[in-house]
């Protein structure tokens, strides 16, 4: 059982070369890749070599430095950062990191000096994610302890949808910390993974987190979550998010929706755990503002797995049937029972969140 996690991204020893685990293996193979090139980055993430909102905002961050080492050109340098933030639309991470690393470029003189100034904050990112991540485990761990107490010490059965773990962040996760922290605590907790069609980033990479972490874990079908709720098999699902309004609506992969109307319908608490970076301080309607990544129907179409000889991939689909494959879905915060976020729990709406966030949303 792995103590502490590898990253999912880090500087090369050379102190230049970004390196990332490469997604699309796992669990077969753990592979790392090196990002040179601001194509490279770009590729990297469309093609969900990285993925998962804070760790897209991380590479991106890495990315600003990736353009400033390959043009001298300032023009072309501003064109490459608005190239990298344009990658995958949803999660808000990326364009915020982006922004927040090219800002503290242009404020730096040109040179090493910008070059220093930018490795400097991208590092700075990485590490707040991965503090964030540990503080939301805390505060998450706590609704665990309580559950488990009511319980009387008696496992307790926690769902999450696709992988908002230490592969999606860079060290604990989002929806995984509270279990992580949970577990040091002495609690026993179970967790169901959803398989997370169509790249089943549940079944591939969450299932994989846990297995290497010694968490006991059942990867189930998508459509197994509202049957175990039902049967009061769920005691609290937790969830990550791509980009949440101020005013509490939630866009993460698609099939998360149904999840909620599944545990509001059995009195089954519903959270999602997120760091400040993935709120959305300007959008106020999730459903109508929020954008939703379209994805190739080939994702659908064909499934990627391995067999003995190395990596397999079948088609399911009839060769002439169409495919739709909308990457993300919006759950409106009436569904949503509380946020964990790093600076603690809060209910899902602007007054609430305002409350924990004074300096991004004004109360009225
Ligand atoms: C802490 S990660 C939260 C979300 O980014 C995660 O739940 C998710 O939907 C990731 O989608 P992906 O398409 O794999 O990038």
């Amino acid at each position: 059982m792995e103590t502490k996690p590898m990253r999912p991204i880090r500087l090369a020893q050379d102190g230049r070369t970004v390196e990332v685990i490469d997604q699309r293996q796992l669990p077969h193979r753990l592979e790392m890749l090196s990002l040179d090139t601001v194509a490279q980055v770009i590729e990297a993430i469309q093609q969900m070599v990285v993925r998962g909102a804070p760790l897209i905002g991380v590479t991106g961050a890495y990315g600003v430095l990736v353009a400033l080492r390959t043009t001298d050109d300032e023009a072309a340098f501003l064109e490459a950062c608005a190239q990298i933030k344009a990658a995958r639309p949803t999660a808000v991470n990326l364009a915020w990191a982006v922004d927040r690393v090219v800002a503290c470029a242009m404020a730096a003189p040109a040179g090493t000096a910008r070059q220093a100034a930018v490795l400097q904050e991208a590092g700075r990112i990485a590490e707040e994610e991965v503090d964030n991540c540990r503080r939301i485990g805390e505060h998450g761990a706590r609704i665990i302890a309580d559950i488990s107490r009511a319980k009387g010490g008696q496992t307790v059965h926690l769902l999450t949808h696709c992988n908002a773990g230490w592969l999606a962040c860079v060290e604990w996760g989002t929806a995984t910390a509270p279990v992580y922290v949970a577990r040091e605590m002495g609690i026993d907790v179970h967790v169901w993974v959803d398989e997370t069609r169509p790249l089943n980033q549940g079944a591939r990479l969450t299932a994989w987190e846990l297995g290497r972490a010694g968490v006991p874990h059942t990867v189930i079908t998508d459509n197994a979550g509202g049957h175990l709720m039902q049967r009061g098999m769920v005691d609290l699902v937790v969830v990550g998010t791509d980009r949440t309004t101020f005013t509490g609506d939630v866009a993460n992969k698609i099939g998360t929706y149904l999840k909620a109307l599944a545990a509001r319908d059995n009195g089954v608490p519903f959270y999602v755990a997120l760091p400040s970076s993935t709120f959305d301080w300007q959008l106020q309607d999730g459903l109508a503002d929020i954008p939703i990544e379209a994805r190739h129907a080939d994702e659908v179409h064909w499934v990627q797995g391995a067999t003995r000889d190395g990596p397999a991939r079948v088609r399911i689909t009839p060769a002439d049937s169409p495919a739709a494959n909308p990457a993300f879905d919006v759950t409106p915060a009436r569904l949503v029972t509380a946020f964990i976020t790093e600076r603690g729990v809060c209910k899902p709406d602007r007054a609430d969140i305002a409350a924990l966030f004074p300096e991004k949303v004004q109360n009225d």
